[in-house]
């Protein structure tokens, strides 16, 4: 039993020939001999075989527990729950529950800004060391990475996406083409395809709209802005493949990843990642994606296509275009990073953007500010009397800017998957002066408790307060006759707006690589449907939602931290617009 124990505390195996060996060949080889040896009668022996198998596993969970309790264990200095301490099997629960977000903020609101979340695991809730972990003196991505993977796109892939890889060489190889495709001059090839999937969605809640009786149709607005998000990355990353407007996800490819991220609990142990892995039904939803998404990649790489997509400028740009085999090379690389693409650039985007309608819906006074804001900065209309939005313009309307911000403020899409970890054979590393990590740890920054950190906003860090961005850090200068929470006119409260601590895109070297497209794309979205369409609070939302609060709503309630965050329906009514010539 020892020697199984300290194999396990000093190799953690995972692999499914070694964990069998030490947990069932090893007991069932010692119980025999043993029983061999003491033979009486065979009731004897199968009571005896049982009795020895539970003291095999008793004892090798006692002091595994013990040690993770001790003085011992490297962590012992950190505070944090019982259950946490002793095995992972505690979190694994929340993160199927989907609750992991709320769970992380009790435990900071009750321990202070290091918590230990896992027998190997930080929580670090703390603006001053977010440099030390996330920045360019930090550390690479951290062991859940080993976990997602191998779930991703199955065993045999040899390619490390930019997301996953912990290596910092490595890493910084891949991300700098990644950091050259969202570069200015290749953002502005994805405006037209930004523009032509945009359109596209207003035309089909037009069409909604239409053939309701009364003109308003209630409509599941998340779902629609979802299925626009995943044709606009299939057409970024495969030169199109997904119509999921059009078609309503007939194939089912949608669904299939929605399970597959469901799924997500998996990262918080390698082990329980490899045992999923092996049974099909778990994994047979993301697997489905991963077939998809292989299918498109092979299809782009041999029919370039003409609007200069990221697969283009990942790819192409690089190639020798006379010569189709170079593609076909890096088909590899090419099917990894189009799914992981579609898996980074879908639902973030989705969950922003679904979240700030449904923050406008419920605060009708920046619903009403927002409208004012954008109809003056483009009061120039189409042939089609539809306002022409400008893609330049829309970084500089700094309300807009402001909801968007609250909205990612209150929802992060990324809740509290952001982590790093000592790299192999650093033998640990120093935070700040004195906070040692260990090597094996793996330590979160999570979005959702800094967001809501009352240290770094304030007041009401849980309200939606779009005015908090606009005003000078606890400025004086800031108390104005701005309408106030309630949307009356009246004497602003004095903000605290810590934008160091606000990290929706994570911070450093491996932030997110596709932030500019991403807030291009939220930006240009927002401003269509808040000057194209009203819309009303459906019955459903309105439920338990009050005035100035960002939170206890039904949309909050339903959204779930699997690794990005899953959302509940958002249904509401929607009108479309008269054309502005009409509308007076
Ligand atoms: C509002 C939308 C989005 C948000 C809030 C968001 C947020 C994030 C976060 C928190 C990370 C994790 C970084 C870390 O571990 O430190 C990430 C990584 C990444 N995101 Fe996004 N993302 C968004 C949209 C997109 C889009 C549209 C793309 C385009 C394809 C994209 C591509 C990536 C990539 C490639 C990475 C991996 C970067 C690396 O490891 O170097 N994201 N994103």
């Amino acid at each position: 039993m020892q020697v199984v124990y300290f194999y396990f505390k000093e190799k953690e195996p995972v692999d499914v020939p070694t964990v069998t060996a030490l947990l069932v060949v090893v007991p069932t080889l010692s119980i025999l001999l043993k029983n061999y040896l003491n033979l009486v009668s065979p009731v004897y022996g199968v009571t005896s075989c049982m009795l020895s198998f539970f003291a095999f596993y008793a004892l090798l969970l006692s002091c595994m527990m013990a040690y993770r309790l001790s003085p011992l264990h490297p962590l012992s200095r950190y505070p944090g729950p019982l259950l946490c301490k002793i095995s992972k099997l505690w979190i694994i629960y929340l993160a199927y529950r989907g609750k992991l977000h709320l769970y992380y903020k009790s435990l900071h609101d009750a321990y202070g800004p290091i918590v230990r979340i896992g027998p190997n695991d930080l929580s670090i809730n703390e603006k001053k060391l977010i440099p030390f972990i996330l920045g360019t003196r930090g550390m690479p991505k951290g062991p859940i990475w080993d976990a997602r993977r191998n779930r991703q796109l199955g065993k045999d892939r040899e390619y490390h996406a930019v997301i996953d890889v912990r290596d910092l060489k490595v890493h910084a190889q891949l991300r700098r083409r990644w950091n050259e495709a969202f570069s200015s001059d290749p953002l502005k090839d994805y405006q037209e395809t930004l523009t032509k999937r945009t359109q596209e969605l207003c035309e089909h809640l037009e069409g909604q709209c239409k053939n309701a009786a009364s003109g308003v149709a209630v409509v599941d607005l998340a779902k629609w802005i979802s299925f626009f998000a995943f044709d606009f990355m299939g057409d970024m990353a495969f030169g199109g493949g997904f119509e999921l407007m059009r078609d309503q996800d007939a194939q089912g490819i949608w669904e299939g990843m929605e399970k597959g991220l469901t799924q997500s609990i998996i990262q918080h142990a390698l082990w329980v990642a490899v045992m999923f892995q092996s049974i099909p039904f778990f994994s047979s939803g993301m697997r489905k994606f991963a077939r998809f998404a292989m299918d498109q990649a092979k299809r782009r790489t041999e029919t370039p296509v003409k609007t200069k997509d990221l697969f283009y400028h990942l790819y192409e740009s690089r190639g020798d275009p006379t010569n189709p085999s170079s593609y076909e090379a890096q088909l590899s690389e090419a099917v990894t990073d189009s799914t992981l693409i579609i898996i980074a650039g879908s639902d973030t985007s989705a969950s922003v953007m679904s979240s700030v309608m449904s923050l406008l819906l419920r605060h009708p006074h920046a619903h009403r500010r927002l409208a004012e804001e954008l109809e003056e900065a483009f009061p120039a209309i189409d042939c089609d009397d539809r306002r022409i939005i400008e893609v330049e313009k829309l970084q500089n309307l700094h309300y807009l800017n402001a909801v968007i911000n609250e909205a990612m403020r209150l929802l992060p899409p990324v809740p509290s998957s952001i982590q790093r970890g000592p790299p192999k054979g650093s033998g640990g590393k120093v935070l700040g002066d004195d906070i040692f990590i260990p090597e094996g740890t793996g330590v979160i920054v999570p979005p959702y408790c800094l967001h809501r950190d009352p240290r770094y906003f304030s007041p009401y860090p849980d309200s939606f307060i779009p005015d908090r961005w606009l005003a000078p850090n606890a400025s004086p200068a800031s108390t104005s006759s701005a309408p106030d929470l309630k949307g009356e006119v009246g004497p602003q409260p004095i903000f605290k707006t810590d934008r160091e601590a606000f990290i929706p895109f994570s911070y450093g070297p491996a932030n997110c690589a596709g932030k500019p497209l991403a807030l291009l794309e939220v930006r240009y979205v927002i401003a269509h449907l808040v000057t194209r369409f009203d819309f009303f609070q459906s019955s459903q939302e309105s439920e338990g939602s009050k005035v100035g609060e960002g939170h206890g709503t039904q949309w909050e309630d339903e959204m779930e931290d699997r690794f990005v965050f899953t959302k509940g329906p958002l249904r509401v009514g929607v009108r479309a617009k008269p054309p502005t010539s009409q509308s007076g």
